[in-house]
């Protein structure tokens, strides 16, 4: 058993992100499917800060709507914390405490960042300093998405999004969210893609079998060349969103009316994610989109991925 660090407590921060092309390819008999996804961590942060205690706790505040965010055992915090107790032979606890200003069930992977950063900042306050391939392993065990919230960055992930591989970037994107009041499922929004691939001749369209990312996003990434970006952003999921919550078919039009480069759903949804040519022009997409009530945060990506702040 390894012995409890001397930290009293860790601070931990980790970013949302936002799928700037995400493919869907075949339904694995795991209940997964294999995808190929651009990843750009943007400047929405998850603040973890963990403490001693005998057992396992989590308090959610912040400044999205954190009354949907489970505080019992199922919180993905507290998942991340017990995994890596239990992985490193740890038997004590952690209060842990999470401030968020990612979109519950938006699509931006915010309980991800939850857990890699807890798993960053309980890996310090119990001093059991796994190395990082290990952390990686335990981020891949908790969520497709939660290996990408602890690298950070630009990155491209295939298998279930969890194998990465980091993407060359330049620059900064600016980007425009637009939060919806309610949320959407992951695993609603994959099988009504299955539904829709079953219903419309999936003989003429068939799944892709090995999904790739576009060279294109690449090259746009590598030049960070908002412009090009905006002619790629892609994502499979979006139709089934918008199948599902048909509103955001409005708020795609709106934004691209008023001035956006393009939009995209990101990841699963609901959250519209609208990239602007430079900061002036999120600044009055922002003011425009205000102006017609939506709720509206502006981000830039990309960031680092998860990281222990000194306090
Ligand atoms: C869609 C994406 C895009 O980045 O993000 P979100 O919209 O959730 O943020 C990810 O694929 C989600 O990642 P994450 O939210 O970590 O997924 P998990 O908890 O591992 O899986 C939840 C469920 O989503 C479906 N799932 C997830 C990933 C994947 N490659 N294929 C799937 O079919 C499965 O039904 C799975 O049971
Ligand atoms: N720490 C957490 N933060 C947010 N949601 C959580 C957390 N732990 C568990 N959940 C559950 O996971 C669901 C999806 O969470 P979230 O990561 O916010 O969205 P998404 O998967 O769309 O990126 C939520 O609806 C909630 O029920």
């Amino acid at each position: 058993m390894t012995s409890a660090g001397s930290l009293a407590a860790v601070h931990a921060r980790a970013p949302g992100k936002i799928n700037v092309f995400l493919k869907v390819g075949a339904l694995l008999d795991d209940g997964y499917h294999d995808v190929a996804i651009a990843y750009q961590a943007v400047s929405l942060y998850e603040d973890v800060r963990v403490h001693h205690a005998d057992d396992f706790s989590v308090e959610v505040a912040g400044t999205v709507e954190v009354s949907r965010v489970p505080t019992n055992g199922s919180n993905i915090a507290i998942k991340a914390a017990r995994l890596l107790a239990r992985k490193a032979g740890y038997r004590a606890g952690a209060r842990i405490s999470i401030t968020k200003r990612v979109p519950v069930a938006g699509g931006m992977g915010g309980g991800s960042a939850d857990a890699a950063a807890t798993l960053l900042a309980c890996d310090a306050l119990w001093g059991t300093d796994l190395p990082r391939e290990e952390l990686l392993g335990l981020a891949r065990e908790l969520g497709a998405d939660v290996p990408f919230a602890l690298t950070g960055g630009t990155a491209i992930g295939t298998g279930r999004g969890d194998q990465l591989s980091p993407a060359l970037a330049k620059g900064n994107f600016q980007w425009v969210l637009v939060l919806a009041d309610f949320g959407l499922s992951t695993p609603a929004v994959y099988a009504e893609l299955d539904r829709h691939r079953d219903r419309h001749a999936q003989d003429i369209f068939p799944a892709d079998p090995t999904p790739t990312v576009d060279t294109n996003v690449l090259q746009a990434i590598r030049a960070g060349d908002p412009h090009m970006l905006a002619e790629t952003l892609h994502n499979d999921l979006q139709a089934p969103a918008i199948h599902l919550q048909p509103s955001l078919a409005e708020i795609l039009e709106l934004g691209e009316q008023n001035g956006a480069l393009a939009g995209v759903i990101s990841g699963s949804g609901p959250t519209v994610a609208f990239l602007a040519a430079d900061l002036d022009g999120a600044l009055e997409l922002q003011i425009a989109l205000s102006a017609a009530r939506m709720n509206v945060v502006r981000a830039t990506g990309p960031v680092h991925g998860a990281r222990i702040m000194q306090d």
